[in-house]
């Protein structure tokens, strides 16, 4: 098998990574009926397979799950996941030969072997669906051609998947058919209704295909997602703790800041986030995001040309063959860390508080959201994909970190993100060493605001509130905004 992206001539390439159409809700006023009465098949009851069957389920569609002997016999976690929520679990010889869809959400790197295991056992005619395109994009996988093979990619971390869909809401979908897969013509059906079954169609669904959604899956979980966001979420605290602050303040601070601060991106972009900010703490953050923007584009640019080439794969790959020797060496480094060594603090932080002690998280935000939809866009994704892939996700990201702090966020995303958040964290925290030797409390700690007179240049800040207002990610997020009727608020801690 060889990457089926780099198979491709250049027009074909950029063909396939600009597909991305804006579903209207009209398209889905047949709902999960394209699915009704079939047996869905899960394989993997983890973080997206459990969330995902339990939306499913809830959806009146039939669900089990299947799993390896040895997780059914050693009743490992995915067992307990699917028993403990009353769903019938089998082998691949009792459930797979006949389910009419099957769902593989396995880790990438075991999509190889378990296509392998249970392509033979499947009935004539019937449905493999993915939730990443890695397999087919950049392994090659062929399928047999009497199968459908489609996508629904939801994209968020499969335990906001749930939260998301229990709050009336859903989250962002991508939904794709493999053009070498489509003996029927029945691949998008069972896609959109699919697509409903999980919630997806009350957040937004893009028609996109395997390659648009792996090229730029892997962008934003590198870099802004996962990547910037453990970057910055540990130097603040080493920042903090370093000039005095109190450890249990600066934990909790960096906690739950992230989800406080994000959650103003979530209802009014990067311009309704700055808007929280006062008036010098807004020209304060654009002026240190202007240069993180600088600082870190050539690494952004570096993960994206990387991911599109195939090197990122190849040197993931290569950690697979190895045992997962980086991954786990890297998991295992974060986590003694001293921002996850260190218990948020018994204090009271207000939610304002969130934003006028933390512009760097702020800045942090910004210059992560925009350089990853920059970078997205100028290697051919379209800007509502790049859209929910780096601001809409951003929010859902800082949810897992509120949580349970960087441990819980590289728990639930795949160990793919993993992979890929640790690959860049390594990379990025020398590249900002002398920035951040000049960023002191009144960034991150202490309020900004204290002791300032608050008066600002009325055409500085006019300018500053146009760029912001009139950058594509803020164009495109409104329209895509104006169709989440149903987004709910969170309240954090
Ligand atoms: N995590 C996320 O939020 C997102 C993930 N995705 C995609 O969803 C898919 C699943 O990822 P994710 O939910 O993170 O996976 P998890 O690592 O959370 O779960 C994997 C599941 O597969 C089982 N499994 C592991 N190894 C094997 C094997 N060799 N054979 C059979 N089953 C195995 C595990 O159970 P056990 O070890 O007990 O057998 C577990 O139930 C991936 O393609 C990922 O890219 C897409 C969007 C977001
Ligand atoms: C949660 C999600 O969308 C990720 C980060 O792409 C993943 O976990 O692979
Ligand atoms: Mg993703
Ligand atoms: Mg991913």
């Amino acid at each position: 098998m060889s990457n089926y992206f780099n198979t491709l001539p250049l027009r074909e390439k950029l063909n396939q990574l600009g597909v991305c159409d804006f579903m209207d809700s009209s398209e889905f006023l047949d709902g999960v009926s394209a699915l009704k009465g079939k047996k869905l098949v899960i394989v993997g009851c983890g973080a997206q397979g459990l969330n995902q069957g339990l939306n499913l389920r809830d959806s009146g569609l039939d669900v089990s799950y299947t799993l390896r002997k040895e997780a059914i016999e050693g009743k490992r976690d995915s067992w307990k996941n699917a028993t403990e929520n009353n769903f019938k679990v089998g082998t691949y010889e009792e459930l797979i030969p006949t389910a009419d869809v099957v769902i593989n959400l396995t880790p990438d790197k075991q999509h190889t072997a378990v296509v392998n295991a249970i392509m033979p056992l499947m009935k004539d005619g019937a449905t493999l669906l993915y939730s990443h395109g890695f397999n087919i994009v950049e392994e090659g996988m062929q399928i047999r051609k009497d199968l459908t093979v489609i996508m629904v990619a939801p994209k968020c971390p499969g335990s906001e998947v749930r939260a998301e869909y229990v709050r009336g809401f859903g989250v962002p979908t991508l939904i794709a058919v493999h053009p070498e897969n489509d003996p029927q013509g029945k691949g998008l059906a069972q896609a959109k209704a699919y697509a409903v079954g999980t919630g997806g169609h009350r957040a937004g669904v893009l028609k996109s295909s395997f390659v648009a959604e792996v090229k730029s899956d892997l962008m934003g979980e590198q870099t802004i997602l996962c990547g910037l966001l453990q970057t910055g979420s540990i130097l603040s605290f080493d920042k903090m703790v370093e000039k005095g602050i109190d450890a249990g303040y600066a934990s909790k601070l960096v906690q739950y800041g992230v989800e406080v601060i994000t959650e103003a991106l979530k209802h009014g972009g990067v311009s309704g986030m700055f808007d929280r900010l006062s008036n010098i703490a807004k020209v304060e953050a654009f002026k240190i995001s202007e240069e993180l923007k600088d600082i870190m584009r050539p690494l952004f640019q570096k993960h994206q040309d990387d991911i599109m080439s195939g090197e990122f794969s190849r040197i993931m790959m290569e950690d697979w063959a190895n045992g997962d020797k980086n991954l786990l060496g890297w998991r295992a480094e974060t986590g003694e860390t001293a921002f996850e060594k260190t218990p948020a603090g018994d204090v009271k932080i207000g939610e304002q508080e969130y934003f006028d002690n933390y512009l760097l998280m702020v800045a942090f935000v910004r210059a992560g959201v925009e350089l990853a939809f920059e970078t997205m866009v100028q290697a051919g994704i379209k800007p509502e994909s790049a859209y929910y892939e780096s601001l809409h996700e951003t929010p859902l990201i800082a949810n897992t970190i509120a949580r349970k702090k960087l441990f819980e966020m590289n728990r639930v995303i795949s160990d793919t993100a993993e992979y890929g958040c640790y690959l860049f964290d390594q990379a990025c925290k020398p590249l900002l060493g002398d920035f951040m030797k000049k960023v002191n409390t009144d960034l991150v700690g202490k309020n900004f605001n204290e002791g300032k007179d608050g008066s600002v240049d009325n055409r500085e800040l006019v300018a500053i509130n146009e760029t912001l207002r009139t950058h594509e990610v803020e164009i495109v997020g409104t329209k895509l905004r104006k169709a989440m009727t149903a987004m709910k608020s969170i309240k954090t801690a």
